[in-house]
C-alpha cells in the first residue's frame, strides 16, 4: 500500500515545505468505516470537547489499545520511511536523538519513559467548528512527523474546514499554508521543528497546524501521531 508512493518526492516536499500529501491513502470505504467508529464508545480511551480546553470547537476521541487494524497498519507501516527522514532532520538540526527503524522499538522507548497511552485519534467537526493552531507534543519523546487523513469529502460532506499549517522562522513573521485534501488523502507534516536550508546552512523553523472553520456539514479526520502520551 505504501510502496506505491514516491518517497523521494515526499522527502523533497517535506524538506522544502514541511508537509507532503499522500493522495488516496485510504479508500472511500475505509474512510466511511473509520469515521463510523466515532460513535462506538468501546474503541476509545477518552473524549475531548475542544471548547472546554480553549482548543477550538468540535471534539475528538483518542483510540484505546489495541488500535483498529487500519490505524495500526498505517502507524506501523508509515513509521520506517518517516524514521529515515526524522533521522536526517535531527542530524540537520543538531539534535543528538535518533529513531530506531521499527515503530515497536520507538514505542518501547516511549513506554519506558512513562508515555504509555495511545495517541491516534478521530476528530469530528460540524458547522462553526475549528481547530486552533497547535502542536501534538505529549511528553519528552517526540517523533517529529505526524499524519492526518481526511475521511470526509470536501464539497459533498462539508465546506470550509481547511487544513492549515504555519511556519515560524526565527525573528520573522509566520507563513501559512492551506493543504488541499480530497477524501482519503493524508498530509504528513512536521509536529514541531524542522530544518530549513538557508544561505548560511540549516536553521530551525517551528510548525503549527490547525483547521479553519467548517461552514457546513460534517468533517471527520484520522490523526496518527507516532509517539505515545504521558
Ligand atoms: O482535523 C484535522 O485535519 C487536524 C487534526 C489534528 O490536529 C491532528 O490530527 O493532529
Ligand atoms: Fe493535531
Amino acid at each position: 500500500m505504501l510502496d506505491r508512493y514516491d518517497w523521494t518526492a515526499i522527502t523533497a516536499a517535506l524538506d522544502t515545505q514541511g508537509w507532503a500529501v499522500l493522495p488516496g491513502l485510504l479508500s472511500p470505504d475505509q474512510c466511511a468505516a473509520t469515521a463510523a467508529r466515532y460513535d462506538d464508545e468501546a474503541g476509545f480511551r477518552s473524549r475531548v470537547v475542544m471548547a472546554r480546553h480553549g482548543f477550538g470547537r468540535g471534539e475528538y476521541r483518542y483510540f484505546a489499545y489495541p488500535l483498529p487494524d487500519t490505524v495500526a497498519a498505517l502507524r506501523t507501516g508509515l513509521y520506517p520511511p518517516l524514521a529515515a527522514i526524522a533521522n536526517l532532520w535531527h542530524h540537520r538540526m543538531g539534535l543528538a536523538h535518533r529513531f530506531p527503524p521499527a515503530h515497536g522499538d520507538f514505542l518501547a522507548r516511549c513506554h519506558e519513559a512513562g508515555q504509555l497511552r495511545p495517541t491516534p485519534l478521530l476528530l469530528r467537526y460540524g458547522p462553526g467548528d475549528y481547530n486552533c493552531l497547535h502542536q501534538d507534543l505529549y511528553g519528552a519523546h517526540v517523533f517529529p512527523l505526524q499524519l492526518a487523513v481526511l475521511l470526509s469529502e470536501p464539497g459533498r460532506d462539508f465546506s470550509g474546514g481547511e487544513f492549515v499549517l504555519t511556519e515560524q522562522r526565527p525573528r520573522m513573521q509566520s507563513r501559512a499554508s492551506v493543504v488541499p485534501l480530497a477524501q482519503g488523502d493524508a498530509v504528513i507534516f512536521a509536529v514541531n521543528q524542522r530544518p530549513l536550508r538557508g544561505s548560511r546552512g540549516d536553521y530551525r523553523v517551528t510548525m503549527r497546524h490547525g483547521v479553519s472553520e467548517v461552514r457546513s456539514g460534517r468533517r471527520h479526520t484520522l490523526g496518527v501521531i507516532f509517539h505515545d502520551s504521558v
